[in-house]
């Protein structure tokens, strides 16, 4: 037995075994070609999938989200797998459903199926997750069901979403964290859990919810000192408290987040609580024009703050000098767009120097770690963005609660 409060595939014999395999693919994608911008999850799969050689195995994940460019099918993924690994991936164009039956009751060890991306079925992401029963009826959970030994979730990136076939599985059989997950946790821990200071987090990036909530719990719980907002998160900080940051970013804000007026409502009572703790850019590149400008000046209703600008980099230069223990998520600007760039290289090559232990997550993120050259001085590169960021935070991770009750309930 493992001394996680999981399975892990130390526990199991998977030799012969009808195997699902739960991984988090979600990759960066060229909106125009389709093709995928970055391997690194892709890459951190070897581990889990070379030790399941024996058994047969079918592969889930998920791309993009529904409405977004990246919102793709799997089929790329699985022939971008299959060269990797060196070995043969069968992909079917659907999660369940005869032509699933059919295919993995006609597997033979050693092969290995991948099925379409959960997020077509409305089931993975829009159902009530407070009720299990519900998720258990699932047509996913429903068929898949019927067809596997073991359940092996190594989504690390994906651990903060109670989806359906991250979670759904877990009354049906042995549900186990894979070898990303067990290297993960690992790792991640000893950020969690040294006492070096300063800690400091550097948020960027457009997904700002996720930013906003874990702040509280990252402030509360004094898991770190400070916090460093860039991109569209520094955005939403500098809008609560009350900075004009211009019609257009004020749009891309609501326009993706339905909830933003509460998120910036949580944003404002950070502020109030954590005002020497809240370190936000005060001066932005902006797009189209590429002028240099601060907040005192007005933005123009056409323009994007597409990165942080030269006094704000000097700024957060400062803190990360300081710094003893550093993790990022998120890049500081349009950092795709060589002109709106120079915010993440400078921030990435400040933390590259560092002697801190340095953390670094997120799709966009690695990309730009890698399209950079700094990947060498990283200490640990983490599949996880959101997921980082929620498990450094201390809250409850639906996936890992859920690894937990099952072995409370498959143990002996
Ligand atoms: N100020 C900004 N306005 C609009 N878009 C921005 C801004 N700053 C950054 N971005 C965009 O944010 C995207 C990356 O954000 P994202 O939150 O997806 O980061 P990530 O590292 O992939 O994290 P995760 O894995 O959680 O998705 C990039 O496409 C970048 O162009
Ligand atoms: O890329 C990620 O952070 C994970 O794959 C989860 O994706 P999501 O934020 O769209 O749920």
């Amino acid at each position: 037995m493992n001394n996680y409060p999981f399975f892990t595939m130390d526990d199991f014999d998977f030799d012969n075994k009808c195997v699902y395999l739960r991984i988090d693919i979600n990759s960066p994608i060229n909106p125009i070609t389709q093709e995928i911008m970055d391997d690194s999850r892709l890459n951190s799969y070897s581990e889990t999938i070379n030790e399941l050689s024996d058994s047969k195995l079918v592969i889930t994940a998920h791309q993009g989200r529904p409405g977004d460019d990246d919102f793709t099918s799997l089929k790329y993924h699985s022939r971008y797998l299959s060269k990797l690994m060196g070995r043969e991936i069968l992909f079917i164009d659907s999660l369940f459903g005869s032509s699933v039956d059919y295919a993995v009751s006609r597997m033979k060890k050693g092969d290995i199926i991948m099925l379409e991306n959960t997020r077509f079925y409305s089931e993975e992401v829009s159902i009530n997750f407070n009720n299990f029963n519900i998720i258990e009826n699932t047509h996913i959970v429903k068929n898949l069901s019927k067809l596997f030994d073991y359940y092996i979730i190594d989504a690390f990136g994906a651990v903060h979403r109670p989806h359906t076939s991250l979670i759904g599985f877990k009354k049906s059989g042995p549900m186990i964290a894979g070898r990303l997950m067990e290297r993960e946790i690992s790792m991640l821990d000893k950020f969690k859990y040294s006492n070096q200071r300063p800690k400091i987090a550097i948020l960027g990036g457009s997904k700002v919810s996720d930013a906003v909530k874990v702040s509280r719990s990252f402030f509360e719980k004094g898991i770190v000192d400070y916090i460093l907002y860039g991109g569209v998160a520094a955005n939403l900080f500098l809008l609560a408290s009350g900075k004009n940051i211009g019609k257009r970013n004020i749009d891309f804000i609501k326009n993706n987040n339905k909830n933003y007026l509460e998120l910036i409502d949580m944003a404002r009572n950070l502020i109030e609580k954590y005002p020497e703790k809240i370190i936000l850019p005060d001066d932005f590149i902006l797009n189209p024009s590429q002028k240099n400008i601060t907040l005192k000046d007005n933005v123009p209703d056409n323009e994007l703050l597409a990165d942080i600008g030269f006094n704000s980099i000097e700024k957060f230069k400062d803190y990360i000098k300081r710094a003893k223990n550093i993790f990022i998520n998120g890049p500081m600007g349009m950092y795709e767009i060589n002109e709106y760039s120079i915010g993440t290289r400078e921030i990435l090559d400040e933390i590259s120097n560092s002697s801190a232990m340095k953390i670094v997550g997120g799709g966009h993120t690695i990309s730009a770690v890698n399209r950079f050259g700094f990947r060498k001085y990283m200490d640990y590169v983490s599949t996880g963005g959101g997921a980082l960021i929620n498990y450094l935070s201390g809250d409850s991770i639906p996936v890992i609660d859920a690894l937990i009750e099952n072995k409370k309930m498959f143990g002996d």
